[in-house]
């Protein structure tokens, strides 16, 4: 028969061995699909559970790149604390399981990539689309903050869109998760564009604020199309963000209520950055549409932003 690609290229099946409540040995497979990329440590693949014929996303890590105890040590923060997590704007936590060479971890599919592609393609978005995706990390940071969880490494790149353009948090390889109230963390991780001034400090310790101070980088990020501490060198951009040394370019026209929104999250002192009930009603975000003020957060319908479904 004719040789053709298809019929060469080989089904790929990883499948992860079960002993149900019964002692019953049971077998889950999934069929691997088309490569999304890396991430990190992972190959990321579209996978279809055999059984359920639903589409996830996996990230496969092979267990010979994890010989680094900090590796280690990441991954399972990671798989502890995203477990945990059930939000209509968090990325959905499907299962883990390992064979002899790989841990598989099963996440909730977004087509559309993430809003850093999304910014790439369109240069940068209007100030409704930003309100509509500042409302769903809001709504995503209301709940991880009172689940004493801290993201930590909050930017476009881990902003995940759906096939309906929903927003979803992902990637908690960087979250920490607070043991008692007002505990402070120390450790410094972040991206550098995204990371807020008291954690390069690393003497005073930080918090849930320093989620807040990354929000304000990516709603500057959304409406001028590039980061406002961005330069070629990370240690220009540590002492820019030290400095708070950023300007609004004259050619990017933005209302001053963005403006002003950006100003007051972008403050170096973290007890002095709004709340995320505060940014939720500032200006910014209740001008543009009249929305009636009784209408739930939900059906606040986002504009339409052009996904990347061909169809
Ligand atoms: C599976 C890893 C990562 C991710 O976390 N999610 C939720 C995701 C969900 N849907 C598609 N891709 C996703 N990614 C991409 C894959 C390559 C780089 C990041």
């Amino acid at each position: 028969e004719k040789n053709t690609a298809e019929s060469s290229e080989q089904v790929v099946i990883f499948e992860e061995k079960i002993t149900k409540v019964n002692g019953e040995v049971g077998i889950k497979r999934y069929q691997r699909g088309k490569f999304l990329g890396k991430g990190g440590f992972a190959k990321c693949y579209e996978a279809t559970n055999l059984e359920t014929k639903k589409v996830l996303a996996a990230k496969i890590i092979a267990k010979s790149s994890l010989t680094k105890n900090r590796a280690r040590q990441k991954l399972i923060s990671e798989i502890k604390i995203h477990k945990s997590l059930q939000n209509t704007n968090i990325v959905q936590f499907e299962h883990v399981f390992e064979d002899h060479e790989n841990v598989y971890i099963l996440l909730e599919l977004c087509s559309n990539q993430t809003l850093n592609e999304l910014i790439k393609r369109r240069k940068r978005l209007t100030e409704i689309e930003v309100q509509c995706y500042v409302a769903q990390i809001i709504n995503s940071l209301k709940y991880l903050h009172a689940s004493n969880v801290i993201h930590r490494d909050l930017k476009l790149g881990n902003l995940f869109l759906n096939k309906s353009m929903e927003l979803k948090l992902g990637d908690f390889g960087l979250a920490t998760k607070l043991e008692f109230e007002g505990e402070k963390k120390r450790t410094i991780c972040g991206t550098p564009n995204y990371i807020a001034p008291e954690v390069l400090d690393g003497k005073v310790g930080h918090s849930f604020e320093v989620d807040v101070w990354s929000l304000g980088v990516m709603i500057y990020a959304m409406l001028i199309g590039k980061p406002p501490f961005e330069t070629p060198d990370v240690k220009t951009t540590y002492r820019k963000i030290r400095l708070n040394s950023y300007t609004f370019p004259e050619h990017v026209l933005i209302s001053d209520s963005a403006k002003n929104l950006i100003t007051r999250i972008l403050n170096l002192d973290p007890v002095k950055r709004p709340t995320l009930d505060e940014i939720m009603s500032h200006p910014f975000m209740n001008t543009g549409g009249s929305i009636p003020k009784t209408l739930p957060l939900s059906t606040l319908a986002c504009p339409p932003s052009a996904s990347y479904n061909k169809q």
